[in-house]
């Protein structure tokens, strides 16, 4: 199934495409004073500029050039920890595996900054770098994330909100590139409207991304970095 079409614009639907096995949305995953003091705690946190988005790097450090994971750990901000990782932690069904349950030196979270008209290429999270199952928690505004399979070419949008956490294993890891466009506007589900869609303009958006580096962390050792 294709996207409606207008302007080349894909149309980002509200609710997890059901033809994406293991993509999962979780909205309001965070309260809107939560992410006020997310936000405040990214923006008072040094950026990495080497990209063209700026970025923020916890735990293991991912090198984006030969795609691989440093041995160095960076202490997450407590408020991080406290309002996503322990709160993930407590709900064992959103991810195959627990950020904050002792896995030490696991854990890699990337803090990406999207101002309106940046995006994202099209992707797949290095295979032999990350485990199964990645989250990622939209703050400040929303965007439209699309979802394409390598091998037929199906293409699915949809629209993650701020405030809600994205959950992408299996399938929705491994057979379906993710990206995000370069716009300033995105083609919106928007069911009161006689067109059925609106455009939203972007905002700036913070996501926080959450991966665990794939075959560490299993003998622990009862300490953490963070
Ligand atoms: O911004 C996002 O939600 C996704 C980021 C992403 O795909 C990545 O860092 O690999
Ligand atoms: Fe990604």
């Amino acid at each position: 199934m294709q996207p409606e079409a207008c302007h080349g614009v894909p149309l980002a639907n509200l609710e997890a495409p059901s033809a994406v096995e293991g993509l999962a949305l979780h909205p309001d995953f965070v309260s809107e004073d939560e992410e006020r003091e997310l936000l405040r705690t990214v923006d008072a946190q040094p950026w990495d500029c080497t990209i063209r988005r700026r970025t923020q790097h916890y735990g293991r450090r991912f090198d984006y050039h030969n795609k691989t994971v440093g041995d160095e750990a960076t202490p997450l901000p407590a408020e991080i920890r406290r309002l996503i990782l322990e709160r993930v932690d407590v709900q064992p069904a959103l991810l195959p595996w627990r950020p904050a349950a002792g896995r030490e030196g696991s854990l890699q979270c990337t803090v990406n900054e999207y101002p309106p008209g940046v995006g994202i290429a099209p992707h797949i999270d290095t295979h032999s770098a990350f485990e199964d199952g990645i989250a990622s928690l939209s703050l400040g505004g929303g965007c439209a994330f699309r979802l394409r399979r390598g091998s037929d070419g199906a293409d699915h949008s949809v629209w993650l909100p701020p405030r809600c956490l994205l959950v992408m294993s299996g399938a929705a890891r491994y057979e379906w590139q993710h990206s995000i466009s370069g716009r300033k506007f995105d083609r919106v589900e928007h069911r009161e409207s006689p067109a059925g869609w609106e455009w939203v303009p972007r905002e700036r958006r913070i996501s926080v991304t959450l991966r665990r580096v794939l075959g560490s962390g299993t003998a622990g050792t009862g300490q953490s970095a963070w």
